[in-house]
């Protein structure tokens, strides 16, 4: 194994030192240290945070390898600054029983790019209808530990409180979609204003609000830990703020587009908009960032979503919802928090980390840690170019966007999966 010299280097913002990176953990930290045989790289003007860990990605394999692989979306995500992603269960098949999720496990370790955690489904299929082997997936080789229909709503509560009640014997956590189905058959975009303005059927906020009050009761019930998946509206800030202060346990993340983009984009009718939850009101967009840096929102996950060509570049209606996110994740965050590195380690890694369990990550680098970081040149400014991104889809919001901040080096375990902005393998 290399070891790497790391010089010149600010941890999480702090003042420059050096960083010795030795079997696969921190070995040294400190100004003007020497490690003959090291590879030095001068990191100069560079932050070290702790590998960025992802809540919410989805990898598409199996069933939709044109989109996505687990190898294509670990890079992507290594790219991106991360070291652990939890792949979302919605794939073909589902990640519905232990031998999907191990499927999905082992291929992330033959990558080895970042750590794959998946997520099991709550319900067989994703239909809502019968909870799946919750017990079996947590046993399982992959050890899962959240759980979640997205794409879907769990909308039926009986089942929502067993999911709760299930998940409880082994400290898991149920990651709610919310979204009342009732409340958006046939929705395209936001409701309000702007969806009046174009004629296109409405996403109402209050289909998110109703299903993150019910759950929040239903957790605080059971006593069971719940997470809200991309909480789109001010009035879900209010929910979770009331929530959180009468002790539930509740999470919750907030994605890169909901913190930057506004429903105006619906105006363009290009269907790289549209995403679910929709892009809602620059009120919201104000009142996410707002929960963010108080902590009524804990984290910033990707749902990276990508989608192949055929299924975006169509009508509005016709078009899947989802964006991409991994690769542009944290210069959406340097763009709207500023350079606040501890507040930025904690939002997309250390919380994240402690929320999914993975306690190899979510690490600050300090003497004994394991090596899992990412350095980033917070001075670098860069234009997206989607042809240029590691995911095999193209649906990004930022095209040809100048945005702040560029991932330098990522090292999982102590061995580099990015060196000089460009992955390793
Ligand atoms: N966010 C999206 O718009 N799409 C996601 C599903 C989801 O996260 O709900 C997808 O799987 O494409
Ligand atoms: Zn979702
Ligand atoms: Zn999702």
């Amino acid at each position: 194994m290399t070891a790497y010299l790391i010089r010149n280097v600010s941890v999480v913002g702090g003042a420059p030192t050096d960083l010795l990176i030795r079997d696969g953990v921190v070995a040294e930290t400190g100004a003007g240290l020497t490690a003959p045989g090291a590879t030095v790289l001068d990191a100069t003007g560079l932050v070290a945070l702790p590998g960025l860990v992802d809540l919410h990605t989805h990898l598409r394999e199996p069933g939709r390898e044109d989109a996505e692989t687990v190898e294509s979306g670990s890079r992507a995500a290594a790219l991106g600054g991360y070291t652990a992603v939890c792949a979302m269960a919605n794939t073909s098949p589902v990640a519905d029983t232990a031998g999907v999720v191990e499927q999905v496990w082992r291929l992330g370790r033959e990558a080895g790019l970042v750590d794959v955690q998946p997520i099991g489904a709550v319900t067989v299929g994703l239909a809502g209808e019968r909870l799946a082997e919750l017990g079996a997936m947590a046993d399982s080789a992959a050890r899962v530990r959240i759980f979640s229909d997205d794409g879907h709503c769990v909308a039926d509560p009986k089942l929502m409180r067993r999911a709760l009640e299930y998940v409880k014997a082994f400290d898991g956590v149920i990651a709610q979609h919310a979204e009342e189905p009732r409340l958006t058959e046939g929705a395209q975009m936001h409701e309000g204003e702007v969806s009046t303005r174009l004629g296109l059927t409405g996403w109402p906020a209050v289909a998110e609000e109703a299903i993150i009050a019910r759950d929040v009761l239903l957790a605080e019930h059971v006593g069971s830990r719940l997470h809200i998946c991309h909480v789109s509206t001010a009035g879900s800030v209010e929910v979770l703020r009331h929530a959180k202060a009468r002790g539930v346990k509740v999470t919750a993340e907030v994605t890169p587009h909901h913190l930057l983009l506004t429903d105006e984009k619906a105006t363009t009718y290009d269907p790289v908009y549209k995403v679910n939850p929709p892009l809602r009101t620059a009120a919201d967009v104000a009142a996410l960032r707002a929960a963010l840096a108080d902590g009524v929102i804990d984290i910033v996950a990707t749902d990276h979503a990508p989608h192949a060509v055929e299924d975006k570049e169509c009508e509005w209606a016709y078009a899947r919802p989802g964006m991409l996110g991994l690769e542009t994740a944290l210069s959406i965050a340097l763009d709207v928090l500023g350079p606040q590195w501890d507040l930025i380690a904690e939002r997309m890694s250390r919380a994240p980390a402690r929320i999914a369990g993975l306690d190899t990550h979510g690490l600050d680098p300090a003497p004994g840690v394991p090596a899992n970081l990412t350095l980033v040149d917070p001075a670098a400014r860069r234009v997206i170019e989607p042809a240029e991104l590691a995911s095999r889809s193209r649906n990004t919001p930022y095209a040809r966007m100048t945005l702040p901040g560029r991932i330098v080096a990522t090292f999982l375990r102590g061995e580099p999966t990015v060196l000089d902005g460009k992955a390793v393998k």
